[in-house]
């Protein structure tokens, strides 16, 4: 079934847990898509494990666009959602509108996602009045993470919980289908999931979120450089791909690959005739 934005909110309505998770290429678009989940997102983390930069702030629209494209060709049922990625929507309203267009124009995603609450309303509000749909973000939005002091939980004091909830709201309202809660305490986004009608979907959230993201490169074990707390680990693919690179190396250094058949053969005719001549 193809996932759309009213699938979406329906989910909510009906109290169906809603299953998202990131891809940056086809083959793991094609992957997921075929598992049956919900949406993909097409995050802008993969500065950081797709193109291993040390946060998000260096990606660009470009990125996304080139990411975006390969995960469309491969899905064919989730909603694909693309992230703006660090300055594309903090300019202007006109080059917010301009580049979520590029995202859906040229990447063929269905919806695009910023971070923030009331700081980026105007360009939340331009976006949707554009035709796009938007998914909120909030909590630990990872491209302020320079003025986060580092990748910290969020929504722990009582003012950054009234904070939290407002914009949640002030996001609702604006008129965003649903909202990435991010590293947050698990009651704080159930008040949140309790005081809005779009579906919260959680990544160190907590339980009570209408659905869940995790990036797949950490579900799958294919990201060493850290492991958030929030993390459930369901394979740990890096170590089964290392011991198949290591098994290819001792074949080939100890002649056991390629094997005949591997390789491709004359028919005997020529064969004979080019023995004579070499
Ligand atoms: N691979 C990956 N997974 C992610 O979930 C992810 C990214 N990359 N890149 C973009 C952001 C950054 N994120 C992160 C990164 C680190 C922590 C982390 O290590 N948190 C500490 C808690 C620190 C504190 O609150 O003091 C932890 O132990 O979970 C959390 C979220 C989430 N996003
Ligand atoms: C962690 C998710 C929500 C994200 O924004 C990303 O993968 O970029
Ligand atoms: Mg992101």
């Amino acid at each position: 079934m193809k996932n759309t934005v009213a699938t979406f909110k329906e989910a909510k309505e009906k109290g169906i847990k809603l299953t998202m998770l990131t891809a940056y290429d086809y083959s793991f678009a094609k992957l997921v898509d075929e598992a049956g989940i919900d949406g993909i997102l097409v995050g802008d983390s993969l500065g950081m494990v797709a193109l291993g930069y040390e946060n998000t702030l260096s990606v660009t629209i470009d990125d996304m666009i080139h990411h975006i494209k390969a995960v469309r060709r491969g899905a064919e049922n989730a909603l694909i959602v693309g992230d703006m990625p660090f300055l594309s929507y903090h300019i202007s309203v006109e080059d917010s509108i301009k580049n979520a267009g590029r995202l859906v124009q040229e990447g063929g995603c269905h919806a695009v996602k910023l971070e923030g609450g009331i700081e980026v309303l105007d360009k939340v509000k331009a976006i949707i009045k554009a035709q796009i749909p938007v998914m909120g973000h909030i909590g630990l939005t990872p491209q302020s993470v320079n003025m986060l002091g580092g990748f910290k939980v969020q929504g722990k004091s009582k003012e950054q919980i009234k904070k939290l909830i407002d914009d949640a709201k002030y996001l609702e309202e604006a008129g965003v289908f649903s909202i990435v809660l991010e590293a947050v305490p698990d009651e704080v986004a159930k008040i949140i999931t309790e005081s809005i009608s779009i579906p919260t979907i959680g990544i160190g959230a907590g339980k009570y979120c209408d659905g869940q993201i995790l990036v797949i490169n950490d579900m799958l074990g294919l990201f060493s450089d850290f492991t958030p707390k929030f993390v459930k680990r369901y394979r740990n693919l890096g170590e089964e791909i290392k011991s198949g690179i290591l098994e290819y190396i001792e074949d080939v250094r100890g002649g056991k690959f390629p094997e005949d058949v591997h390789s491709f053969k004359l028919n005997k005719e020529i064969s004979d005739e080019i023995k004579k001549l070499y």
